[in-house]
């Protein structure tokens, strides 16, 4: 699949030639320069944008198909997604702001609550559920965010350098924290990330560069 931005010659091309498939509980850790298309690619992975050309199917599901409403109401359900910077509503506390991605779920309140006060435990934030975000350090943000998407039981984790903006002794423990859930809940999760100690250890890790998406092929073997 590929995608364009724009028109004529305003045209830019972020994606290009991709043909790319990604196994159920699979990790696949994406680098590349700036510029290369790697948040462009999670965004057409999430079905926050649509492909120009191709498709893509999550279970089969050509994402394409579904109108905007079906596509809203899975994203909310199966995709979780973890920025590099991410937003939390600053009048509510930690906790409330995980409890409003299980809105579109449509559980009752005390469920909402329950599920929240545990994946926040889950990520070592127990102790700030109540907190205002803005009284978090931003290592703690990230955590809180990787709580948010985890919260709804995603089948698909997507993070764009979720520890791109935090200074290297932060880094570990949010990489870390995202590791185990990818090994302990079965999600399938594909990270962009610049972290060595994550591109060295991944087995499956791809590069965009220009658009283009190349495999490592040793890697790739041993999976
Ligand atoms: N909404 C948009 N409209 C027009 N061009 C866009 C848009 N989003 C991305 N692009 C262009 O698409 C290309 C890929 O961008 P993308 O953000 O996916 O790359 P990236 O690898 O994530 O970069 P970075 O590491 O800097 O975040 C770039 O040339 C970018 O300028």
């Amino acid at each position: 699949m590929g995608k364009r931005y724009g028109d004529g010659t305003a045209a830019v091309t972020a994606l290009t030639g991709i043909d790319l498939e990604i196994g159920a509980g699979e990790r696949l850790v994406v680098q590349g320069p700036p510029g290369g298309g790697k948040t462009t690619l999670l965004r057409l992975l999430g079905g926050l944008e649509r492909p120009t050309e191709g498709r893509v199917l999550l279970d089969g599901v050509d994402l394409g198909s579904l109108g905007d409403r079906a596509l809203t109401r899975l994203r909310a359900r199966r995709i979780g997604f973890v920025p590099r910077r991410p937003v939390l509503v600053a009048t509510l506390t930690v906790q409330q702001n995980v409890e409003a991605a299980l809105v579109p779920l449509g559980l009752k309140g005390a469920h909402r609550r329950r599920t929240a006060a545990e994946v926040l435990d889950a990520v070592g934030l127990a102790d700030l559920r109540s907190a205002p975000p803005g009284r978090l350090d931003p290592e703690q943000r990230q955590r809180a965010a990787l709580a948010r998407a985890l919260a709804k039981d995603p089948a698909v984790l997507l993070a764009d350098d979720p520890t791109g903006d935090l200074p290297a002794p932060d880094r570990a423990p949010v990489m870390s924290h995202l590791h185990h859930a990818w090994r302990d809940r079965g999600l399938t999760l594909v990270l962009v990330t610049h972290d060595t100690a994550v591109t060295s250890s991944a087995r499956r890790v791809g590069t965009l560069r220009g658009g283009r998406l190349a495999l490592d092929a040793r890697r790739t073997a041993t999976r």
